[in-house]
């Protein structure tokens, strides 16, 4: 597992990370959600060391983490980090060779990912020849190729088509079926709800909500919607009811006290037919726009 414990980091005045605090367990896929500038990319650059911790620290299966720890994470960073001008294949192998691996392993590796992402005869191809889906695939390639004991994302489906974010996922999921933590951030909220088993939300430099999305969702407004056989203006008038919105016979309400759903459809049944009554449940971005409002 992988924690961080009240990291912290100033830039000048500004506190771009605050105190912040989560952990990865072994074998999940971990979202990381927030606006821009909200702190993601600092939080994992001192993850990785690449940029100085001011308070708090980085752990590992239950110590501190090491140098030599960190050779054993994959990084994905915000920047990309392999050169548009050097052919694709030699790249990988270089960086598998940097991570430990001998030179067949590294350009075993290389081909797999490559034959799998379907550039396999692009492979001495230099990178910026490549469109930047596909550039992106070379980059996760990149950091997924030496197999790490932790993997840290930033932004890795950004520009992705849905095809390619699937293959990207399948990919990552074989290595949580390992055991491997990963961490990745993103815009994506419907890419995160779908995809990873728990997610933080950052803003401001501080986690303002964590957990599954599930918990998160149930921890967003109780709204109910109802379907009458005709005009449901009169819900307005019902107590314990916030409406939301009324449209024609359907309406929908968030419930202000215990019971009061059970009052609106025991008074919609004595005024006739309802057709639909159910609880809806918020979806992720409603619930990020209410914690990072
Ligand atoms: N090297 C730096 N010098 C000064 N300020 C910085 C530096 N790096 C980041 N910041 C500031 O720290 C804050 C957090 O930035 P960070 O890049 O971590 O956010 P982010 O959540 O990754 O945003 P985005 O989604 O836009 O990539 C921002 O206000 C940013 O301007």
């Amino acid at each position: 597992m992988i924690e961080v414990q009240d990291l912290t980091r100033r830039f000048g005045d500004h506190t771009a990370v605050d105190h912040v605090s989560f952990a990865v367990p072994r074998g999940q896929l971990l979202g990381f959600v927030g606006g821009n500038g909200a702190g993601k990319t600092t939080t994992m650059r001192m993850i990785m060391g690449l940029l100085q911790i001011h308070e708090g620290e980085v752990r590992w299966d239950g110590h501190e983490v090491t140098t030599a720890d960190r050779r054993t994470f994959g990084y994905m960073p915000e920047e990309r980090g392999l050169y548009p001008k050097q052919g694709i294949a030699d790249q990988l192998v270089y960086l598998g060779r940097l991570h430990g691996m001998s030179r067949p392993d590294a350009q075993r590796a290389t081909d797999e990912h490559l034959e799998r992402f379907g550039l396999g005869d692009r492979a001495k191809d230099k990178l910026e020849s490549l469109s930047l889906g596909n550039q992106q695939r070379v980059q996760i390639a990149a950091a997924v190729l030496s197999r790490p004991r932790v993997m840290i994302l930033d932004e890795p489906f950004s520009g992705l088509d849905p095809a390619s974010v699937d293959t990207m996922v399948d990919l990552l999921r074989e290595h949580t079926r390992t055991g491997v933590p990963v961490l990745f951030s993103s815009h994506q909220l419907d890419l995160v709800d779908r995809l990873c088993d728990g997610l933080v939300v950052l803003s401001k430099g501080r986690v303002v909500a964590q957990g599954t999305a599930d918990e998160l969702r149930s921890r967003g407004p109780q709204r109910h919607r109802i379907v009458l056989g005709g005009d449901a203006g009169w819900v307005r008038s019902q107590p314990g009811l916030h409406v939301v919105d009324v449209d024609g016979a359907a309406a929908l309400v968030e419930l202000l006290e215990p019971g009061a759903d059970r009052h609106l459809l025991t008074e919609a049944l004595a005024r006739g037919t309802v057709t639909e009554f159910a609880r809806v449940r918020p979806n992720l971005s409603e619930i990020y726009r209410e914690v990072t409002a």
